[in-house]
């Protein structure tokens, strides 16, 4: 640790506009530099899988439309980067989300690297099919703990939404496709304020029990903290397996590192994130970004934990999707990265 205070200049903060590539040695140097000895004693798992996140939440809110062309690079910028999973787009409507209107085109423009994942969001059966012929491998369906959150994101009730959502994993089945199931709002509701960790728990056992092979734990508003995350997540291990569990926050409360944290002691290695920590979801009033991936990536290295990413690689793919936003990186890694 101490190598890595000393190497931070204490010159003024200067975060460049422009793209420019991360400085690869001095970022290889920070991470050789984090000490793992002191971590030897908590229990975390030896590799985490990251599901990257930032083409689709990252982009979803962006007002901007940005180029399909964009999309498509950031999404080979990460891949080449060894994210193992890289949520690609939506198949939702576009007159609720404008910025997914272009799913197919992203979809067949992107550069499927051998080994990863690039699932897609089908909230219906119409979105499933469109998701087929654009030549998705890999589905995910998205609900939540939370009644009004459901109505205000998807037009329907949570129970509504599970019928609909049977439909796709009936569907995925007879496809061979994997589906994955999101539960929105698990430390707290925009519109409800608290939300039950046993009503996170039964909508998380529904989506398990239909098929769904992982279920992504989403604090959709990023209020939650250390302690409700154990809470919660002891709740619903009572009902789905950890293996299956995957933790989701946003980082509105700059809580999320911390409570990503705990759901790795608390057994959980399927963390998602957004690079540059881009993103939100424009039907969850006052979410701000995901938590940023760099920032995971560094904090699972500096506690000796396998991702298989590379970071300097994946500074380069959050630089450049900065400069094409024209937005600053939500990343503290990235942020220090260019301070050096
Ligand atoms: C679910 C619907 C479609 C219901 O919307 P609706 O208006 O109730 O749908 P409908 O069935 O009545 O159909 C209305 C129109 O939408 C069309 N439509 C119907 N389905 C589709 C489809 N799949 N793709 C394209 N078009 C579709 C349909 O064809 C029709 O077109 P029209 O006749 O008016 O021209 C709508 O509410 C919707 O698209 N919502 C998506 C909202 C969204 O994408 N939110 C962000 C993702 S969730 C999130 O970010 C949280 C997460 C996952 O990250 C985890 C966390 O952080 O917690």
């Amino acid at each position: 640790m101490a190598a890595l205070v000393m190497r931070v200049s204490p010159g003024p903060f200067a975060f460049a506009r422009v793209h420019r590539p991360a400085l690869r040695s001095v970022s290889a140097a920070i991470l050789k530099s984090v000490s793992v000895s002191a971590t030897k004693s908590l229990s975390f798992p030896e590799r985490v899988k990251i599901v990257e996140v930032g083409p689709r939440d990252g982009l979803q809110n962006e007002k901007t439309i940005v180029p399909t062309e964009v999309k498509i690079r950031l999404i080979d910028m990460l891949s080449e980067a060894g994210l193992p999973v890289i949520e690609a787009t939506s198949f939702v409507s576009p007159k609720w989300v404008p910025q997914m209107a272009d799913q197919e085109e992203v979809m067949r423009g992107l550069h499927k690297k051998p080994g990863v994942n690039y699932p897609v969001l089908t909230p219906n059966l119409k979105g499933f099919q469109a998701a087929m012929k654009a030549g998705a491998k890999e589905v995910a369906i998205f609900g939540a703990a939370s009644e009004l959150f459901s109505k205000k994101n998807i037009n329907c009730s949570v129970d509504e939404s599970l019928v609909r959502f049977e439909e796709v994993v009936r569907a995925a089945k007879q496809e061979g496709v994997p589906v994955r199931g999101y539960v929105s709002c698990v430390l707290g509701c925009p519109y409800e304020g608290k939300v039950s960790p046993t009503k996170v728990a039964e909508v998380a056992k529904r989506m398990y029990s239909m098929g769904c092979y992982e279920i992504s734990l989403g604090d959709t508003i990023g209020v939650g903290t250390p302690g409700a995350m154990t809470e919660m997540l002891d709740a619903v291990k009572k009902e789905v397996p950890v293996e299956a569990l995957a933790v989701h926050c946003h980082d509105t409360y700059g809580q999320a590192l911390a409570n990503i944290l705990v759901a790795l002691q608390n057994g959980v290695s399927v963390v998602d994130s957004s690079v540059a920590g881009l993103g939100g979801c424009p039907y969850a009033q006052g979410a701000s970004g995901n938590v940023a991936t760099e920032d995971v990536v560094y904090m699972l290295h500096g506690l000796g934990i396998h991702t298989g990413v590379d970071l300097p690689k994946l500074l380069d793919a959050g630089s450049y999707i900065c400069h094409s936003l024209n937005r600053r990186t939500n990343s503290k890694v990235a942020q220090a990265s260019c301070k050096l």
